[in-house]
């Protein structure tokens, strides 16, 4: 579904790079973690995949056509994009903030608030109690639940969602976690998820791809790594999951 193809990216004119020479696939109905410490390239990678950002070489495929050959605007519109600012409309109320581009699409009111109201139901926030509130009424978590609910919309097969959950406490984060799992496996999204937390990739993701310094030092599924890193970052990046584990099995023995 999603295929980059010797993907890079330079700011500079070629003097560095922030993406360096990346191919990957994600398959159709699969979840692939990018994950890095800060300055990585994660970000760059995700936005290179909606046109948010040009690569400087490679070929990026979405549903097997080249991207490039789309209309950035559109293709924005058929791939859902989640990120951590979430950039609600302050002074629109969730329902509209949800059905924006279905009212730019023409879609009649009725329709867009039932679609609406089905949404919220989805991210587990009534329609009968948030549908009308301003993003200002809303706790963190919940505003980055209508902004999942705003991705879902435009019913796509691509979500992309760049460190969403990174701004919330931790049993928010581990709620909407959750969520999003039931969510994703129930429409079968095709999702690239960026975060810089091995213990959400682990839950999250079907195959993660660690990066360093614009490079993919090693790609492998959660269990395909934790049996083998295979390199000692990523190694380091499993020890705090994993001494978390231990010890709360200490602790509960
Ligand atoms: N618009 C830009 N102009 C110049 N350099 C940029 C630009 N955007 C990103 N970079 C550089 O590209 C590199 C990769 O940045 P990127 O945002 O992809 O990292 P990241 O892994 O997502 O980091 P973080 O976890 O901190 O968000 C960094 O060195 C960054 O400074």
């Amino acid at each position: 579904m999603i295929e980059l193809q010797e993907i890079s990216k330079s700011w500079d004119g070629g003097q560095s790079y922030a993406v360096k020479d990346i191919s990957l696939q994600v398959p159709t109905g699969q979840v692939l973690a990018l994950l890095g410490g800060s300055g990585s390239g994660k970000s760059t990678t995700v936005k290179m995949i909606n046109r948010l950002i040009e690569p400087t070489s490679g070929r990026i495929l979405v549903d097997g056509e080249d991207i490039t050959q789309q209309d950035p605007v559109l293709l924005r519109r058929r791939i859902g994009y989640v990120f951590q600012s979430i950039g609600l409309l302050p002074h629109l109320t969730v329902t509209d903030n949800v059905t924006l581009l279905l009212k730019l699409q023409g879609v009649p009111t009725a329709e867009r608030n039932a679609i609406a109201n089905r949404l919220l139901d989805m991210v587990d926030l009534p329609s009968a109690t948030y549908a009308q509130r301003k993003p200002s009424e809303l706790s963190g978590g919940q505003r980055q639940r209508v902004g999942f609910a705003r991705a879902l919309a435009a019913e796509p097969k691509v979500m992309l969602l760049d460190e969403p959950f990174g701004a919330l406490d931790p049993v928010t984060r581990d709620t909407l976690q959750i969520e999003f799992k039931k969510i994703q496996e129930t429409l079968g999204l095709t999702a690239v998820i960026v975060t810089h937390d091995m213990a959400e990739a682990l839950l999250l993701a079907d195959v993660i791809a660690v990066m360093n310094q614009g490079e993919v030092l090693r790609i492998g599924t959660p269990r395909e790594l934790l049996q083998d890193p295979g390199d000692d970052y990523v190694a380091k990046l499993l020890e705090t999951p994993r001494r978390h584990g231990e010890l709360v099995r200490e602790l509960s023995a």
